[in-house]
């Protein structure tokens, strides 16, 4: 079942091209990546995806739905970039208010405590969220969103300006939520913080695609470059270039190799049975450039298309 399609979504602001005519399908109880740098049009895709914004051209369904009706709504959490809060509330006053807005009382304080414990909050439930950490602030914006238990998620760069401690709780957060089957539409503009749980990623610039699909299709073509030190740099260099997942390898001056490869987990599988079969010994191994740096010049290669 397809849980968001969205058909040449777009949307202008005066003469600024926000989006231009983008095109998603995503399954239901997939978690999907959306990512592409500053100003590249994510929010602005999300807002009509939730019915806040209102495309200039273009259409958008949610479980069938349309975008923005009530029947689309329900099954929608959304968080988002930059959540407003009434501060002066508690998070446990906030999180019943908004339930209480999408409907739900019955178990509303169990659901309320349920979602408090499982963000780590629940020590924090009685203070006022004028007092919160920006750690805090997200965990809430995330409760919030799961307020009426909705089957997708809509989260807007859940992990921005995050220390690494905040960041890695986010992360854990929305491991977890990939276990309960929920769909998942998250965005940043960092792809490294989404390849450990995301299983398919959109990626945009300029307010189009650029390119779509399962995280290992769309990091297959990107080159990463690793730098091996071995007893025998010479003979490795010849072995790896007849390997089919390698670009190119350069030999140093002093001693090791640097490996331009489009294939990580065949290199990682590979390069053992290399090694022993030459008899040659691994000194030492570091990547060198990683997918981020590949993500970034893919974009920039991208730019003004
Ligand atoms: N309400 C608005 N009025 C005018 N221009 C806008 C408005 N909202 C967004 N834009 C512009 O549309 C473009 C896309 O912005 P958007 O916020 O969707 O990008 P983004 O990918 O979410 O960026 P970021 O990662 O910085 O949040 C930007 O050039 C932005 O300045």
């Amino acid at each position: 079942m397809t849980m968001i399609e969205a058909n040449n979504l777009t949307k202008h602001y005066g003469d600024i091209k926000a989006v231009q005519g983008i095109d998603l399908t995503i399954d239901a109880g997939s978690i999907h990546g959306f990512v592409g740098p500053n100003g590249a049009g994510k929010s602005t895709t999300m807002g009509m995806l939730v019915g806040v914004v209102t495309p200039t051209v273009g259409e958008a369904t949610i479980g069938g739905d349309p975008a923005g009706s009530h029947a689309a709504l329900e099954k929608i959490g959304y968080a988002p970039q930059d959540p407003v809060f009434y501060n002066s509330m508690t998070a446990r006053s906030y999180l019943r208010h908004m339930g209480k807005m999408s409907g739900l009382d019955g178990n509303l304080s169990e659901r309320v405590d349920e979602l408090l414990e499982w963000l780590n909050l629940a020590d924090a439930a009685d203070q006022a969220i004028s007092g919160y950490s920006g750690g805090m602030e997200r965990r809430l914006a995330l409760a919030q969103a799961m307020v009426h238990d909705p089957e997708l998620l809509i989260l807007d760069e859940p992990t921005a300006e995050l220390d690494p401690r905040g960041r890695a709780s986010i992360i854990d957060t929305l491991q977890n939520l990939t276990d309960q089957g929920k769909t998942v539409f998250v965005s940043s503009h960092v792809l490294s913080e989404l390849e450990q749980f995301i299983e398919e990623v959109t990626v945009i610039n300029d307010g189009k695609v650029i390119t779509s699909g399962s995280l290992a299709e769309v990091s297959a073509g990107l080159v990463e470059t690793y730098v091996v030190e071995s007893t025998d740099d010479a003979t490795l260099q010849n072995l790896l270039m007849e390997c089919p997942f390698v670009e190119r390898v350069e030999l140093h001056e002093d001693s090791g190799v640097t490996v331009w490869i489009d294939d990580e987990d065949a290199f990682s599988t590979t390069l053992p049975t290399v090694l022993s079969d030459a008899e040659i010994g691994l000194q030492s191994m570091h990547r060198e450039s990683g997918l981020e740096e590949a993500f970034l010049e893919m974009i920039e290669s991208n730019e003004g298309v």
